[in-house]
Order: structure tokens, then C-alpha cells, then sequence
């Protein structure tokens, strides 16, 4: 098991939990009441700083239900906690913008996250012709 250290910022969200047996993705909160215009941007504090385990970085998604509860688009689509976004500070924020006017409350599930090992280090090799097997570019499949 994997230990995260955790700072809330609120005492007004439930803590971070499993959702049991259904996901190992873990939900995340609203910390403050929200209200968006349609057309609106805001963030939302998700009331938590977190120091990732070595070697991690965390990937934060909207909910499935998210837009139909909530009217609200992920304006980064998929967020990224860097490993060293960890300080005192360093609340987790989720950019949002509302396509009708809307609100959201505090306590509010309105994202979800897991972590992942960083890739690898990778390097770039310039070439002028790539050996891999050619499949015609962009959109030539799924053509009847
Ligand atoms: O949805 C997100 C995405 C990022 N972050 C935080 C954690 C991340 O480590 C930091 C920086 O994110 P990123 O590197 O994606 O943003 P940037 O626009 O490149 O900003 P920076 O110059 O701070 O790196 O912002 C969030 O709280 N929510």
C-alpha cells in the first residue's frame, strides 16, 4: 500500500475514501460554494494538498455525471498533479467552465483522481524516415 500525505483545507468535506468495490478511482470535492454564469470560468479549491508517494504523479478527470449534475466542462479536460506540487500551499484546483448558469455546493463530488508511476525518461531521435509501418495519417481508418 502506498501512503499520501493529505492537508485538508476545509473541515467542511468528508475525507478522501473509496467509493467500496466500485472503482479505485478516488472521488474529490467541492471546498466552497460555487456560482457560474453560463459562459463563466472559474476554479474550484478541492480542499486538499497532497504529497504523492516518490515516483508519482496524480491524473485528475471530471465524473461521468459531472456535466449532466453540474452543466460544467473541465477546461484542461485532464488535469496533472506533478510529483512536486506538494508544498503547504499547493491546493489541487479543477478549472472549470459552465455552459448554463449553475451552482455547485460544498461537499459536492465533482471530480475523480487516481496516480501513476511517471513515464520514462525518454530521448528524441531525429529521423528522416520513420521504419514503422505506415497507416495512411490521420482519420484514414474507420472508413466503411
Ligand atoms: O487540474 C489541475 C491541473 C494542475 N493543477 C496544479 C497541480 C500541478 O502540478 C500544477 C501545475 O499544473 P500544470 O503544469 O499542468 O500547469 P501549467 O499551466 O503548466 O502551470 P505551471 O507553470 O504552474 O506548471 O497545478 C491543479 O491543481 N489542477
Amino acid at each position: 500500500m502506498e501512503k499520501i500525505q493529505i492537508k485538508y483545507f476545509t473541515d467542511k468535506i468528508e475525507p478522501l475514501a473509496y467509493i467500496d468495490g466500485k472503482s479505485d478511482w478516488i472521488d474529490l470535492r467541492a471546498a466552497q460554494e460555487v456560482t457560474l454564469k453560463a459562459g463563466e470560468f472559474k476554479l474550484i479549491p478541492l480542499g486538499v494538498a497532497m504529497r504523492l508517494p516518490a515516483g508519482y504523479e496524480a491524473h485528475v478527470v471530471p465524473r461521468s455525471s459531472t456535466f449532466k449534475n453540474f452543466g460544467i466542462i473541465q477546461t484542461n479536460h485532464f488535469g496533472v498533479i506533478d510529483e512536486t506540487y506538494c508544498g503547504d500551499n499547493d491546493q489541487w484546483f479543477m478549472p472549470v467552465y459552465a455552459v448554463r448558469d449553475t451552482q455547485i455546493h460544498v461537499n459536492d463530488r465533482i471530480c475523480q483522481f487516481r496516480i501513476m508511476k511517471h513515464q520514462p525518461t525518454v530521448c528524441f531521435e531525429q529521423v528522416e524516415k520513420l521504419d514503422g509501418e505506415d497507416r495512411g495519417g490521420f482519420g484514414s481508418t474507420g472508413k466503411a
